[in-house]
């Protein structure tokens, strides 16, 4: 059978690091209500303020980490689905962006033209977010509707706890932690708290966005809250690779607005590391499977020059899962189960 194909789907990158195609593709993310989850008038209003300045600031960071093949964040992914098709026996398997280019309608009419029955969606976020995991199957779903395709899509879910993906990430870490180090961050990325409490509240009234650890958490309250999900890879993470309690910590970065978002904040921690003495300081961002723009650049550069401002001496970063062997392994494994209804 080669009718069945694999879909992989990432957030995407503006198509050059030119202020005009930054701002598109700022404006095409930014205007996703499940990104700015606010009415439209409002999100128009917002988004419009936001894209005084930020393309122009956005742009500068993306040209600090463009390859001359492309964004990292694409050209990895397109390495990924190359690598996947070794694991992937049942029909092609195809890359898609949520914005930007390559597309989600794009992939999904090529592949409906290829003759594929059958797809396998794999959006390529660990923990579950309704600003990544809901609105790329939602656009796949407007999609299928649009044009009719009468295609039988299972969906990948979020993976934030399973074997498969931890070990790839503590092979991934070993050699890092092999060395000397005073300290690991796992960084990973942020989110309004509001977008966590509207899922969760309904569920758990009492839910606390500050908890120190993902412990007591009820599984309908893990399933929706994006936090908990973020500590439970963390915890499972540490245990595998034998880390002690004071060894590591969790922190979100990417804050964007004036809206509270979930802590403790990357900024704050790299600080108050620095601050305790810590001088070697590894750091990991395990919601991402590709490093981007929010790890080459965020935490390698501008999060190197505040922890050595700090008075700390080195910042490593720990590159993500990229085009890993085990994790194009485990990614397949993870593939062959999903069945989750589009
Ligand atoms: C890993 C999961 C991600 C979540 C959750 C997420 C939420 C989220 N992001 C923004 C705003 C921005 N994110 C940007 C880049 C970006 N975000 C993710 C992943 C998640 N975002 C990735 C993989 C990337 C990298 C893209 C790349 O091309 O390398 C950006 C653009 C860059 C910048 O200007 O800083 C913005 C803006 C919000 C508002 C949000 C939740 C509400
Ligand atoms: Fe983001
Ligand atoms: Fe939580």
């Amino acid at each position: 059978m080669t009718d069945h194909a694999l879909l992989l789907v990432n957030l995407g990158s503006p198509a050059s690091t030119d202020v005009a195609d930054v701002r598109g593709y700022l404006d095409q993310f930014l205007m996703d209500p499940y990104v700015v989850d606010l009415p439209w008038p409002l999100r128009r209003l917002l988004v419009s303020l936001i894209l005084i300045k930020r393309p122009a600031q956005s742009a500068h960071a993306y040209a600090s980490i463009w390859w001359p093949e492309g964004s990292p964040l694409i050209v990895i992914s397109r390495q990924l689905q190359d690598t996947m098709c070794a694991h992937w026996p049942h029909g092609p398997v195809e890359l898609a962006m949520r914005y930007g280019e390559p597309s989600i309608e794009a992939a999904l009419l090529g592949l409906a033209a290829q003759g594929v029955q059958r797809v396998t969606l794999a959006p390529l976020y660990p923990q579950f977010a309704e600003s990544t995991t809901t609105t790329a199957i939602a656009e796949a779903r407007r999609v299928i509707a649009a044009h009719g395709l009468g295609l039988e899509v299972r969906v990948l879910a979020p993976f934030y706890d399973q074997p498969e993906y931890l070990d790839a990430l503590a092979a991934s870490a070993r050699p890092y932690l092999a060395q000397d180090f005073d300290h690991l961050l796992l960084s990973f990325h942020g989110l309004p708290e509001r977008h966590i409490r509207k899922l969760v509240k309904p569920l758990d009234p009492q839910h606390d966005l500050r908890a120190a650890d993902s412990r007591g958490v009820r599984a309908e309250v893990l399933a929706r809250c994006y936090r908990s999900q973020c500590l439970r890879t963390a915890e499972a993470f540490a245990e595998r690779v034998g880390l002690r309690p004071e060894q590591w910590s969790v922190s979100f970065q990417s804050r964007l607005g004036s809206d509270k978002w979930i802590e403790p904040y990357t900024e704050t921690r790299l600080d108050e590391l620095a601050q305790q003495g810590v001088k070697k300081l590894l750091v990991m961002c395990p919601a991402f499977v590709a490093d981007c723009i929010e790890t080459l650049e965020e935490i390698g550069m501008r999060g190197s020059e505040q922890f050595e401002a700090a008075g700390g001496e080195q910042l490593q970063l720990v590159p993500c899962l990229n085009n890993q062997e085990q994790w194009a392994a485990a990614l397949a494994q993870l593939a062959e189960r999903a069945d989750g209804r589009l």
